[in-house]
């Protein structure tokens, strides 16, 4: 649940019974007939909690729980319990809950907002659920002279609280903050508020900064991260520049690290299996990154067309696809027309979901004679997958897949497949 206008809290604590788990992670039950969404509480609690109304919904504090779950376990993270940190959403609940619950918010999406009837499977997973992240954004806040950096509370999003360490990210990304803060008298100082991201590359970390509107310390920052082999910058009011470099290669860094290696191979796998199932000779992969899904399916002898906005991305596919295969620049909305026709489809758009000029190409695309076998659409937001399989009509959906790409989170990522609904 969103929050928006400041809502005031009744005065007298109710009881709630937790029902299910929400997108975005609260508990959701109901009290006199509203619906009242509850962090950090987990199906089968019941809870006394002071509601405030938002709208038809309530939003609830919890003050006691008066029946814990059996899905509860002890969150190992003290910054989940001491600082109410909002990174996570779910850790007291156990694996199996969490991924109960992934399950149950793709289902409830394609159900509510999709009106599609869809069989989800169960979700998938691979790797560790404990420091499997390589890419950890902080923000850094200057306290008392001098910087901190850290995550903000759940209940207070205003609130940054100092980390120590984030089980749920690789050792190696904290080391790289630790010599981050070590060197923290050379970040920009004309200004109190900064965000940065470390992320780990084959060699070494990328670190990417943002505020600040003069740098003039950072050459001395850089030959001070020793761990931190590109130093990106994006000034207040300013584009992404790329500072200083010690990489031998021209691997795209800032953007394009998959965060669970672990999990984004196994999607990866069973992707290309899927889409080679249908053997086509020729796919389009919309929103292709740096190209990882489109080399492969190039490597199995499949024509690809690649579209990608992203510049530094479009240029390291080009460089890596072979004869034959392409990397188009350029939006989806705008390059799909040109593209098709293709026997696949494959489109894995950001947060946002897809433009609406994305669906209506689809459509035609479904009915014409020579139009795709398959459509794979890769989702990191229920919410705009099913807005987006809502304006697909002509597409019937096969199969859908979630996995678990953030464990501890209540991210869920999904795959669907989808066929022409034409003779089925
Ligand atoms: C979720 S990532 C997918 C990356 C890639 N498919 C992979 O498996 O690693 C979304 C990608 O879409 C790109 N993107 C965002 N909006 C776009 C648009 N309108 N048209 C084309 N690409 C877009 C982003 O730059 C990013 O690389």
């Amino acid at each position: 649940m969103s929050g928006g206008r400041v809502a005031r809290e009744q005065p007298d604590a109710v009881e709630v019974t937790i029902d299910s788990i929400a997108a975005g992670g609260d508990g959701v039950g109901r009290a006199g007939g509203v619906v009242v969404f509850a962090p950090r509480t987990a199906p089968g609690d019941v809870v006394r909690a002071r509601l405030s109304m938002e709208g038809r919904l309530a939003r609830a504090r919890v003050e006691r729980i008066v029946t814990p779950s059996t899905l509860r376990v002890e969150p190992p993270c003290p910054h989940y319990v001491e600082d109410r940190c909002g990174g996570c959403q779910i850790q007291h609940l156990s694996l199996d809950a969490q991924r109960g619950a992934k399950r149950r918010i793709v289902d409830d999406a394609l159900r509510r907002l999709a009106r599609r009837d869809a069989n989800v499977d169960a979700v998938q997973s691979a790797g560790e659920p404990w420091r499997y992240r390589r890419k950890l954004t902080l923000a850094l806040r200057r306290r008392g002279g001098r910087w901190i950096a850290g995550l903000h509370a759940f209940d207070a999003p205003g609130l940054v609280f100092a980390l120590r360490d984030c089980p749920i990210t690789d050792e190696r990304v904290v080391a790289v903050w630790r010599e981050v803060l070590a060197a923290s008298e050379h970040l920009p100082n004309d200004a109190a508020e900064l965000r940065g991201a470390v992320r780990l590359l084959d060699e070494g970390a990328a670190f990417a900064l943002e505020g600040g509107a003069r740098w003039p310390g950072a050459r001395r920052f850089f030959d001070a991260v020793t761990r931190v082999v590109a130093l990106w910058w994006t000034p207040e009011r300013g584009r992404r520049l790329l500072l200083l470099d010690r990489r031998a290669d021209d691997v795209p860094g800032a953007s394009f690290v998959q965060v669970n290696p672990a999990v984004s191979e196994r999607l990866r796998d069973d992707l290309v299996r899927a889409v080679l199932s249908h053997g086509p000779t020729s796919a389009i992969d919309g929103y292709a990154g740096a190209g990882d899904t489109a080399l492969r399916l190039a490597a199995a002898g499949v024509r690809v067309t690649a579209i990608e906005v992203d510049d530094e991305a479009v240029r390291f596919a080009r460089g890596r696809l072979p004869d034959g295969s392409v990397a188009l620049g350029g939006t989806v909305e705008a390059r799909l027309g040109d593209a098709l026709p293709a026997d696949v489809v494959i489109v894995n758009p950001p947060r946002g979901g897809l433009h609406s000029r994305v669906p209506e190409l689809l459509e035609h695309a479904a009915s014409a004679p020579d139009g795709p076998r398959a459509l794979f659409y890769v989702s990191c937001n229920p919410a705009t997958l099913a807005r987006d399989l809502a304006r697909l009509p002509s597409w019937s959906l096969e199969r859908v897949t979630p996995y678990d790409m953030f464990p501890q989170t209540a991210h869920v990522e999904t795959v669907c497949e989808l066929r022409p609904a034409r003779g089925s």
